[in-house]
């Protein structure tokens, strides 16, 4: 007897279904090489070829309070758009991935923006929230790696924190992830503080946020289980 091949739709299912049981349990996920191949290959390859111009240095705050730290952060950025063959297929990828959570949820996520990040050697983001309670519309964070070959040596980890604690490299409840090619990281924004340890050789990654629409008065959120 021959068993049916599972096809990329049925993989792609069973991982948005993972992912969305886990924000629901605990409020992360994470996935080691779980975008696909072809996917994360266009993306590393089109951020490689990009020319250096297009990235900036990586700010913190949003609109007025928008400024540079270099105590802070010190990677460089380039927001994705529709513009290349990439940057569609990973619009696409999240598109179906916001659709998901919005059915399996009902999260009413609106809007997705994302840009890649390069990380030279040395640089680093310091413990931070992607959203502040009350005062952003980020709900969900996702993270993408697109390193090849990242070894324990090279520095660059995540670093996730039990929103529970104060930020401690010994707390237990620490989570530390590689940089690995096609290594998938999502979190509710306002939930976990987070940094990137200092990379030892060039880092490349995309980082995004799930928005809720502004105009809607109830958040969808409060049906969840409270982490804080
Ligand atoms: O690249 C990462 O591992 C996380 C980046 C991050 O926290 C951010 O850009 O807000
Ligand atoms: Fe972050």
């Amino acid at each position: 007897m021959t068993l049916p091949h599972s096809t990329h739709q049925d993989d792609e299912l069973s991982l948005f279904e993972s992912i969305a049981n886990d924000i629901a349990d605990k409020g992360y996920s994470i996935h080691p090489s779980a975008l696909p191949d072809n996917l994360t290959a266009l993306l590393l390859q089109h951020m490689t070829e990009l020319p250096n111009e297009h990235f900036k240095r990586a700010g913190i705050g949003r609109a007025k309070d928008h400024n540079i730290n270099d105590f802070i952060r010190t990677d460089e950025i380039c927001w994705i758009t529709t513009d290349s063959d990439a940057g569609c297929a990973w619009i696409k990828w999240t598109q179906s991935l916001q659709d998901f959570f919005n059915r399996r949820l009902f999260l009413g996520l609106s809007s997705f923006e994302s840009h890649f990040s390069h990380y030279a050697k040395g640089d680093f983001y310091k413990t931070h929230k992607d959203a502040f309670k009350g005062e952003d519309n980020r709900v969900l964070s996702v993270v993408v790696y697109l390193n090849q070959y990242w070894s324990a040596n090279d520095g660059g980890e995540l670093v996730i924190y039990n929103p529970q604690s104060a930020t401690s490299s010994t707390d237990n409840d620490t989570i530390v992830v590689m940089p690995n090619f096609g290594s998938i990281v999502v979190f509710l924004s306002e939930e976990f503080p987070h940094e990137v340890l200092p990379a030892k050789r060039d880092r490349y990654s995309i980082a995004g946020w799930f928005r809720l629409n502004n105009s809607l008065n109830t958040d969808p959120r409060q049906y969840f289980r409270t982490l804080g």
